[in-house]
């Protein structure tokens, strides 16, 4: 025993003195290409070889990277010596991580791969053009010469498939805003997040239940259509416009859409954006499988005509012939994203980026967008959330009241389906109605059906104005649009997303 820590002493000697000598004898740069020879000469010899996955890749956010956290994340809780514990706020799990330069093994199909978080402090840089981590963060995977095959072909999209499911089973989505009004955090991101708890979903949603199939099913096709994308030459993106009356269940078909798929949302403030430069910046730092969201899209900027420029609360006159119109850069003077940029924005070669994303645009006046903005491959499946329909209204009520339609008097039943198409309520209203009263379910019918009644007499009092603003003003705003723009807005909203549907439930059988 006293013999190994004499020669362990006698070797550490050894090495401080070659190391003294280096230092006394070569200068930094020698010393420098030395040591990197010494190492490669060691790599050379060595069994081992060595992947790094750093966080940030350039400029972008090394996706593996993320989907490696994870992983380990499974794994780390068994085995590892020292763990980082984190629980992100109002999220509803932990995470267990691998604490700075710390290792851990991990087998797969009887390989050992060896995993190291590496964290090194960043020399301060006085002239970055944006703001740069203090950390630089990365793993290492140390594996066998004779198993790299393997690994690469089939270890990574292990660990990608494996980090999606840990992410769906989580239940823990993001939501993402660029509330920053394009300025970035310290890791490059100029989104900000916070978890999604949304609980509307499919279920909970008040509307046809015809209506709601089709749109599942669209949705259940398009994440599952990789094939189907890829075969036909498509990006892998779909659009969705939603539109409607304030308060039918827009923002809530957009949560259940999220919580359907397991997807994050992005939801996009398009004043916080200020030229196209920057919203195809903010594109670019979305991940696959999200939800991209503009609300409200003909409030928060002005799109009634091509020829215009789209800014944030104003409009300027363009030149119909001006680059932007052109699908160039578009940029307005610096301070405007156009209608243009908006369109590539959606459909542009810089929409597929990515992959598996899905935009959705809302608005309560569909007549106001321009038809370039509606065709198919843009919005592909156009939704009309109008008033609450009889079928609709008992969705709400078993919600709500845990009333089945079966439990209630048949009286009432056909009350509330002679008077609720002419009251044209929307489910928000009948929503607060419920709420109030539902600790007593009798007077809870009974103020609804008072209410109804009471808007149905006054829309039959105001005569064909009322009925005009419920389905035939759905069908007269796709007229008027076709009459606007032939070409374009000649299929109607409906004909549109039938025939898309169509179309791809025949590819894809
Ligand atoms: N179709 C619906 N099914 C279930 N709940 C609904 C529906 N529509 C509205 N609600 C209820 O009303 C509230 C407001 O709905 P929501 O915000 O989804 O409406 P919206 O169409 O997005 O309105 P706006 O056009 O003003 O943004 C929701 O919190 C939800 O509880
Ligand atoms: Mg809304």
């Amino acid at each position: 025993m006293k013999e190994l820590w004499t020669s362990l002493a006698s070797l550490m000697g050894l090495l401080a003195f070659s190391q003294g000598i280096l230092h006394a004898l070569f200068p930094q740069d020698l010393r420098f290409a030395l040591l990197k020879f010494l190492s490669r000469s060691f790599q050379w010899f060595s069994s081992y070889c060595y992947f790094d996955i750093t966080e940030i890749d350039g400029v972008n956010t090394n996706e593996l990277y993320n989907a490696v956290q994870l992983y380990l994340s499974t794994s780390a809780s068994i085995t590892g010596n020292r763990l980082s514990l984190t629980r992100a706020r109002n999220s509803s799990a932990f995470t267990f991580g691998l604490s700075n330069n710390e290792c851990l093994i991990d087998t797969f199909n009887g390989v050992t791969a060896r995993w190291e978080h590496v964290v090194t402090q960043r020399q301060s840089q006085s002239y970055a053009w944006r703001p740069v981590p203090d950390e630089k963060r990365g793993f290492t995977l140390r594996i066998n010469k004779k198993d790299k095959s393997l690994i690469l072909d089939s270890y990574l999209d292990y660990i990608m498939e494996k980090a999606n499911e840990i992410r769906r089973k989580n239940q823990d989505r993001l939501l993402y805003t660029n509330s920053r009004g394009g300025a970035l955090d310290s890791r490059g991101h100029p989104w900000e997040a916070v978890p999604f708890k949304h609980p509307s979903t499919f279920d909970t949603l008040a509307m046809d239940p015809a209506k709601k199939a089709q749109i599942m099913a669209d949705l259940r096709g398009f994440a599952d259509g990789q094939s189907f994308y890829q075969n036909t030459g498509r990006a892998w993106k779909r659009g969705y416009l939603l539109y409607g009356p304030p308060g039918t269940g827009k923002s809530s078909m957009i949560a259940a859409m999220a919580n359907f798929l397991g997807y994050d949302i992005y939801d996009l403030e398009p004043t916080e954006v200020h030229n196209n430069s920057e919203l195809r910046k903010l594109l670019m730092k979305t991940t696959s499988k999200s939800i991209i969201v503009i609300e409200d899209i003909d409030c928060s900027i002005n799109l009634t005509n091509r020829t215009k420029s789209v800014s944030a609360g104003r409009t300027a006159h363009h030149d119909p012939l001006s680059p932007d119109l052109r699908g160039g850069t578009g940029e307005d003077g610096g301070n405007s994203i156009t209608l243009s940029g908006l369109l590539n924005f959606t459909d542009g070669l810089w929409s597929c980026c990515g992959s598996e994303r899905i935009f959705v645009f809302t608005t309560n006046h569909i007549e106001k967008l321009d038809p370039a903005l509606l065709r198919s491959g843009r919005m592909d499946m156009h939704i009309y959330m109008g008033f609450c329909s009889f079928l609709s209204l008992k969705i709400l009520l078993k919600n709500y009241l845990r009333l089945a339609e079966e439990d209630m008097e048949d009286r009432i039943l056909k009350k509330l389906e002679e008077v609720i198409d002419e009251a044209q309520i929307t489910p928000a209203d009948i929503s607060e109605i419920l709420i109030k009263n539902r600790r007593d379910k009798g007077k809870a019918l009974s103020e609804l059906l008072e209410e109804l009644e009471n808007r149905a007499k006054r829309n039959h009092e105001e005569g064909a104005v009322g009925e005009k603003n419920s389905t035939e003003m759905e069908e007269e705003e796709q007229e008027k649009r076709a009459l606007e723009s032939p070409n374009e807005g000649s299929e109607t909203p409906e004909n549109c997303s039938k025939e898309e549907d169509e179309d791809q439930k025949e590819k894809m059988n």
